[in-house]
């Protein structure tokens, strides 16, 4: 994702990104196409090792088979112990922005600038029990600060309101980062991230759970959209 991209994703407002992580992967395409026919406009992918986290999900030929299939910008969350390892790997495949967890490498800053020079966007996560001054060093190296709102690996999980906090103060310190929220995201709790000044909301189970993606992205769209958002 090139600068402009992302510029265009940080104009366009709050936006809310479906994860695929619990869908029907015997119908993955057509998953795909429902999600963009209920208006969604770039697919979280979350893609985990066995090793970072205790669960396992896909790699590239995953994505690269999405990239073929749609041009939704996808959003690619590594859950893995090694993300330099793949990041080139995920970028050739075709993953416009690419977010490593601060918790998995030595040095973010390092880490950040290589996916930078790969030409796509960079973001970092943290779980909910990583301090925040962890991600000090690297702020200004990143596209996107992604805050977890459970504890990475698993969809389906309850919401920790601690990336409330998180958002808001990260919100105060870069008026300009784009911030994502990824965990337990549903018609409660998108209102809070929203007020706290968060930008793109993942959102698996609370629209891959129903039977109407429209419905249920238009009853989010209606929440997020009902909180006022945090001043930049
Ligand atoms: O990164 C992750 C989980 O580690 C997420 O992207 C989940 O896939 C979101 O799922 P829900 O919590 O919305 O069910
Ligand atoms: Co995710």
């Amino acid at each position: 994702m090139n600068r402009a991209q992302l510029d265009s994703i940080r104009d366009a407002g709050p936006a809310i990104l479906p994860s695929v992580l619990n869908c029907d992967f015997g119908n993955l395409m057509a998953e795909v196409d429902r999600l963009r026919e209920a208006g969604t406009e770039i697919l979280h992918l979350d893609v985990m090792d066995g090793h970072f986290v205790p669960n396992l999900t896909f790699g590239m030929p995953i994505v690269e088979g999405l990239r073929r299939h749609t041009d939704m910008p996808l959003d690619v969350h590594l859950m893995i112990s090694d993300p330099l390892a793949y990041a080139k790997p995920m970028v050739d495949a075709g993953a416009d922005l690419l977010t490593f967890h601060v918790e998995a490498v030595k040095d973010p800053v390092d880490v950040a600038g290589k996916i930078s020079d790969l030409g796509v966007g960079v973001g970092v996560a943290i779980n909910p029990g990583t301090p925040l001054s962890d991600l000090d060093v690297c702020l200004d190296c990143v596209d996107m600060v992604l805050v977890m709102s459970v504890e990475a690996g698993f969809g389906g999980q309850s919401f920790n309101p601690v990336a409330i906090d998180r958002i808001r103060e990260l919100r105060s310190r870069r008026p300009e980062l784009l911030l994502e929220i990824d965990g337990g995201i549903n018609t409660s709790t998108i209102g809070l991230a929203r007020e706290a000044g968060c930008d793109l909301f993942v959102v698996g189970s609370a629209i891959i759970s129903s039977d109407d993606y429209t419905a249920a992205v238009s009853d989010l769209t209606e929440a997020m959209m009902s909180a006022n958002g945090g001043a930049r």
